[in-house]
């Protein structure tokens, strides 16, 4: 049997504002999305991507048309729903939102613990190790104010990762890095697809990373205007 897209949407639409206020920013979008895959949504300033991209990631309530994440439906799910739902996801932003008063392994440490599971010991290696995944094995005890822009970014995605997320949603993780660390990043989250099967959605402006991704959905006026799957692009695989 075929596996369950981790994501399904339906058609979804979403307005903004009430009375003579209210604007559709989303029309009819249909999509499904493929489980261990990295999807990108592209499109112009406005057209809909983090609006998409916070409807499928339970930031937004789904008002009209439906998402299925994970085999919940987001139209009317119970706060219990999402709160289990949300345990199962990470979250990448393009501002890092890193503690500032937090080391980077403390930083990483807070991704486990609001799951609150796990014992000490196994949750600092965790910890360690998805920092030294991301090439910051040298700066673990560092507060992020004695890291460069890159590396916070770096910190900020092995807190999203190290719980082990079956679906990654990213807004613009890599507007504020240089190329270099850009791709290190996306070359992370599309390591994870091969190797735990997590599916990520990603929203870019980003040309320098789109060989990556495996398919690009790009949106206009809230709309979906062009669908491209891509084969998979050589990948230098990070251990795990
Ligand atoms: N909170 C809000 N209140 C009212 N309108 C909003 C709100 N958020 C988004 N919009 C409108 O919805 C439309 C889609 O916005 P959205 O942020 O999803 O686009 P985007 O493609 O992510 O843009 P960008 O690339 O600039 O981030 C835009 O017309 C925007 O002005």
């Amino acid at each position: 049997m075929a596996e369950t897209s981790p994501i399904i949407a339906s058609g979804l639409n979403h307005f903004f504002g009430t009375g003579e206020a209210r604007k559709q920013a989303i029309w009819d979008v249909n999509l499904e999305i493929a489980p261990g895959k990295l999807t990108v949504l592209m499109g112009p300033s406005g057209s809909g991507k983090t609006t998409v991209l916070t409807l499928m990631g339970c930031l937004r309530e789904v008002h009209d048309g439906s998402v299925r994440l994970l085999g919940t439906e987001l139209n009317g799910a119970t706060e219990a729903q999402f709160v289990a739902l949300r345990r199962q996801l990470g979250f990448i932003f393009q501002a890092h939102n890193l503690h500032e008063s937090l080391t980077a392994t403390q930083n990483v440490l807070m991704g486990l613990q609001v799951h609150g599971r796990g014992d000490p010991g196994k949750q600092l290696a965790a910890a360690h190790h998805m920092l030294s995944l991301l090439g910051l094995a040298d700066r673990l005890d560092y507060l992020p104010g004695n890291l460069s822009g890159g590396q916070k970014q770096r910190v900020a995605v092995a807190r999203a990762l190290v719980s082990n997320p079956k679906v990654i949603f990213a807004d613009e993780p890599t507007a504020a890095l240089d190329k270099e660390s850009g791709r290190t990043v996306v070359e992370m989250l599309k390591a994870l697809g091969i190797q735990r099967n997590t599916t990520t959605v990603m929203v870019t402006h980003d040309n320098r990373i789109l060989e990556l991704a495996d398919r690009i959905i790009t949106l206009e006026e809230g709309r979906v205007v062009k669908d491209v799957m891509q084969s998979s692009s050589p990948l230098q695989l990070v251990e795990p």
